[in-house]
């Protein structure tokens, strides 16, 4: 039997007593990738959130391996999990230091991140001297892509991504969305509008109007 990670149950969404989605269910399995598509506003940003315990259904239930997820099972997803937020500011400092002060947390120390960072620079072109640099200094496309590395570098296979590639070129998209794409154990729920995630092995959710 396929086994399930995430399932949304009947879910709405009330944001100032208007009703963003109403009655939205969807089961996804592990290994299978997941594309959330519908017009601005239409609530997938929100349903990405739920599925980490960052935002709550109005009505309805969100459960992640078939447990309901609430503030216990809302930790356990995020050790268990990576998700890749819009807002790409996710630090300061140097570069070096902002990755070295996520593999400091004790969830994470275990992970040998070092031998893969040089790989993850290389294959999204970005130069090793990007480590020695602020932050807050680098282009949309490289807080981008360090996001993403991060993720990687973390050893996660279950990924929540919500627009990851808006920033990046057309030659980075089509790389950034077949390494999430490609890995047959990997499983996938990703918010995008760019055609590089439409692959045949990807099944497309319509949320709201469309
Ligand atoms: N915490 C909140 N309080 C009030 N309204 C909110 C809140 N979060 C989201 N909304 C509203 O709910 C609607 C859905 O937001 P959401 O970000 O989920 O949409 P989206 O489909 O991801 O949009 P986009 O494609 O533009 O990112 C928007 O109108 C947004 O302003």
């Amino acid at each position: 039997m396929d086994e399930e990670i995430i399932r949304y149950e009947n879910v709405s969404i009330v944001f100032d007593e208007k009703t963003i989605i109403d009655h939205f269910s969807l089961t996804v399995c592990k290994g299978e990738k997941v594309i959330l598509r519908g017009p601005s506003g239409s609530g997938k940003s929100t349903l990405l959130k739920m599925a980490q315990g960052y935002a709550r259904p109005h009505a309805g239930m969100v459960f992640y391996r078939t447990h309901e997820i609430d503030a216990d099972t809302a930790w356990k997803i995020r050790q268990e999990t990576a998700y890749i937020s819009q807002d790409t500011d996710i630090g300061e400092g140097n570069v070096r230091e902002l990755i070295a002060g996520v593999f400091a947390y004790a969830a994470n120390k275990k992970v040998p991140y070092e031998t893969s960072l040089n790989e993850y620079l290389t294959l999204f072109s970005l130069d090793e001297t990007i480590l020695d640099k602020d932050f807050r200094s680098l282009s949309g496309g490289e807080k981008q892509r360090i996001a993403i590395i991060i993720s990687l570098l973390l050893g996660r296979t279950i990924f929540f991504l919500d627009e990851i590639t808006a920033a990046l070129d057309g030659l980075m998209k089509s790389r950034v969305a077949e390494y999430f794409l490609s890995h047959d154990d990997w499983t996938v729920i990703a918010i995008s509008h760019d055609d590089a995630w439409y692959r045949d092995n990807v099944r497309i959710i319509p949320v709201g109007g469309n």
